[in-house]
């Protein structure tokens, strides 16, 4: 269905150096000889994809990971014609429709209705064919109101709406998908999530780029891994996803933000660090089950005044929102906040988790009016690791033990006949 055959990218990236770097030898000279410090442009080759291969079959609902700068959207924009690769071939048998960029494939201008029209007729289907999907479509996105305005004047969850419900109803063969979800409401990324499990179960291919790893478990059935523009993992979505946090490519036990500001935040706080560490404090990414783990949250107020509770999300691999913990009971934390650099830790006990890996999004919230000053999602990764020494919650049961968590429960027995052992 996708032939994807050592498919390299290459990008020219021009930019500046200054006197020390030249290496143009004429201007190394001129400096020399004037005194004047030069400045030149020099063009460097970038690889964002180096010798990609795989094949797709029909049906298949794969998603596409790696960290920022990794080549997913390249990859994608590749397999919908945006873009020609430098080298290597693709493949595709079927109607392709894509969602890359929120607004691609729409003509501002143009009204939601006639959209709807042209951006069928890209895919090639009959008048006829549009009108049978036309009400679902408007039904989906929710914007009946707006037909007949030009979506420049969308909002931009309208637009979005609008363009995942064209490309996702219009029976294309092939979905590709690019991390679209994360910009529209949660009722909504909910649909969506629906949507293309539906488009999945009916035969047709999805292609899926995400950040979020509960999304893709949820949705894909197969992974692709991306590491520097090459595939560093490719097969069942579980494994793909293990690798993605264990080698470090993605979500490690500690993230930072050197430069605050390009940390995640606004004008009131923005987040330093989070780590996940075991009692004494030690940076853990494997995690005995039976021992206390902490979430350290570290953060700056830049504005005082303001409450601020951290919040934890944690998540398991197939992206089942296994808790909230909200900093609501400790000493002040209902107070407002001065200036300064605040450390606030979450300990999960013992004996609660299930094993296996534990994704944890962070969030820093005024409830009174709600606020979000920033939410990290998978943010920070571990691994709860049982092993079966007998005295956690398994007991002497050896075989898989499915479940979020696995508290240790006290269990009580009473007798009413016979006698007890
Ligand atoms: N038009 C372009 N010109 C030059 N470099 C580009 C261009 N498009 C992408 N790149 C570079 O190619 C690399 C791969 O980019 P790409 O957008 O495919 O990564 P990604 O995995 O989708 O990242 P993200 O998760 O941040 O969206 C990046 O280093 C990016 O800076």
């Amino acid at each position: 269905m996708i032939k994807v055959e050592g498919v390299s990218k290459k990008y020219q990236l021009g930019h500046i150096v200054s006197s020390k770097n030249l290496t143009n030898p004429f201007k190394r000279g001129l400096q020399r000889l004037t005194g004047r410090s030069m400045q030149e442009e020099v063009a460097e080759e970038f690889w964002a994809l180096r010798n990609v291969s795989f094949d797709i079959q029909q049906g298949e609902v794969v998603g596409i990971i790696g960290k920022n700068g990794a080549g997913k959207s390249t990859l994608l924009k590749i397999l919908s014609r945006i873009t020609d690769p430098s080298t290597g071939r693709i493949e595709l048998n079927g109607r392709v429709s894509s969602l890359l960029e929120v607004g691609t494939g729409f003509n501002p201008e143009l009204t939601g209705r006639e959209n709807i029209y042209l951006n069928g007729a890209i895919l090639g289907m009959s008048r006829k064919e549009i009108q049978s999907k036309f009400d679902e479509i408007v039904a989906f996105a929710e914007v009946e109101k707006f037909l007949d305005t030009p979506v420049k004047r969308y909002s931009s969850g309208m637009y979005v709406r609008l363009a995942f419900a064209v490309a996702a109803h219009l029976e294309p063969e092939i979905l590709i998908v690019d991390e679209v979800l994360a910009v529209g409401d949660a009722t909504f990324q909910k649909k969506c999530m629906g949507k293309m499990q539906e488009v999945g179960k009916q035969g047709r291919t999805v292609l899926f780029v995400s950040h979020n790893m509960g999304t893709i478990s949820r949705l894909c059935n197969r992974a692709i891994l991306l590491n520097q523009g090459g595939v560093v993992a490719d097969g069942p979505v579980h494994h793909v996803i293990k690798s993605y946090l264990q080698e470090g490519t993605g979500t490690g036990a500690w993230a930072r933000w050197d430069d605050s500001a390009t940390a995640p935040g606004d004008d009131v706080a923005r987040l330093l660090s989070v780590r996940v560490c075991s009692e004494d404090g030690i940076t853990s990414e494997r995690v005995d089950i039976h021992k206390p783990v902490g979430i350290e949250v570290e953060y700056e107020v830049l504005k005082s005044g303001h409450v601020l509770q951290p919040n934890c999300h944690f998540f398991n691999s197939e992206g089942v929102y296994a808790f909230i913990s909200i900093d609501n009971k400790s000493e002040h934390c209902d107070l407002p906040k001065e200036l300064g650099r605040y450390k606030s830790t979450a300990w999960i006990p013992g004996n609660l988790l299930a094993e296996g890996t534990m994704l944890v999004g962070v969030a820093l919230t005024t409830f009174e009016p709600q606020c979000v000053h920033f939410y990290e999602q998978d943010v920070v990764a571990f691994e709860v690791v049982d092993n079966a020494s007998g005295d956690s919650a398994r007991g002497d049961y050896h075989g898989d033990l499915p479940g979020v968590v696995r508290p240790q429960l006290v269990w009580e027995t009473s007798v009413s006949q016979g006698k007890r052992p």
